[in-house]
C-alpha cells in the first residue's frame, strides 16, 4: 500500500539556554493513527510540523501525494495552504466574531476580507450540519461548552481538511462533554472521510475514533516508529 504519511524532519530548538534536537521519522500507510510514546519525545511537535506551525531545518513532510514541506525542493507551504485541520484544546474560537463569521473565517480572502454571499451560505450550511443554525448570530461566549465544540468542528469542516490533527483533544472536558465530542469528531471523520493523526493518552479516545496505535521511541538518537 502506498505511504499515506511520510515525515522525516530535523530541527534544533533553543530556548533559555536549553537545546532540543527534534529528529523524527514517521511513515504510515493507515489513514487514522494515534501517536503514543514517552513524554517529551516530540508527539506534539510532529503535529505542529505537519500543520506548519514549526518549520524544520531539514527533511520532508508528505501527506499522500501532497508535499507540505521539502527542504531539498525548497517547498514550505504556509499553514493556511496545507488544508490541515488542527483542533486546539481551547478551540481557538474568535470571541469578537459571531458563530457564522467564525465558521466562515478561513474562507475569507485577506486579513480583513468580508464574507461573500456564497461564503455566508457555506458557513450557514456547516452551522446547520452541526445543529447550530439557530445560533448563527451569537458570539462564542454565549454558547454552551458543547455548542462551542461543535462550532470549532464546523469551522474545521468547512475547509475540507486533508487531515485532522488532535492533541489531547478531550482531556480537559467533563465526562459528558468528552463523550459527546468523541461522537461528533467520529461523525465528522466518517462523513467527510478525513484522515486523522491524534495524540492522546486516553485509550477510549483512540478506540472511539478507530485509530491505530503508532508507538514512537528513540533509536540511535532519532525518534522513530517502534511498533
Ligand atoms: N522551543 C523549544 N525549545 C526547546 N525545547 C523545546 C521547545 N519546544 C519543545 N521543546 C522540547 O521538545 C520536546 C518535545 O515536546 P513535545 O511537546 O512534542 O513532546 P510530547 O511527546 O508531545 O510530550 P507529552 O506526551 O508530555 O505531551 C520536549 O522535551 C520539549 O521540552
Amino acid at each position: 500500500m502506498p505511504l499515506w504519511c511520510d515525515l522525516d524532519v530535523r530541527k534544533s530548538l533553543h530556548t533559555a539556554g536549553r537545546t532540543f534536537e527534534f529528529d523524527v521519522q514517521l511513515q504510515t500507510d493507515v489513514p487514522r493513527i494515534a501517536l503514543m510514546g514517552p513524554s517529551g519525545i516530540g508527539k506534539t511537535m510532529v503535529l505542529q510540523a505537519i500543520a506548519g506551525l514549526i518549520r524544520p531545518d531539514a527533511g520532508h513532510i508528505r501527506l499522500s501525494e501532497h508535499v507540505l514541506f521539502s527542504a531539498a525542493d525548497r517547498v514550505s507551504l504556509a499553514p493556511q495552504e496545507r488544508r490541515v485541520g488542527y483542533l486546539f484544546q481551547n478551540y481557538a474560537l474568535l470571541p469578537h466574531l459571531t458563530a457564522l463569521s467564525n465558521v466562515g473565517f478561513g474562507l475569507r480572502r485577506g486579513a480583513w476580507g468580508f464574507l461573500t454571499r456564497s461564503q455566508k451560505d457555506q458557513a450557514m450550511y456547516w452551522l446547520e450540519k452541526f445543529q447550530l443554525g439557530h445560533l448563527a448570530g451569537q458570539y462564542p461566549h454565549t454558547l454552551s461548552g458543547g455548542q462551542q465544540q461543535r462550532l470549532a468542528l464546523a469551522r474545521l469542516a468547512i475547509l475540507k481538511p486533508r487531515v485532522l490533527l488532535l492533541d489531547e483533544p478531550f482531556s480537559a472536558l467533563d465526562p459528558h462533554l468528552r463523550q459527546s465530542m468523541r461522537e461528533e469528531v467520529a461523525r465528522l471523520l466518517h462523513d467527510l472521510h478525513i484522515p486523522l493523526i491524534m495524540v492522546s493518552h486516553d485509550e477510549e479516545d483512540r478506540v472511539a475514533l478507530d485509530a491505530e496505535v503508532v508507538r514512537l521511541g528513540q533509536v540511535n538518537g532519532r525518534t522513530v516508529r517502534v511498533s
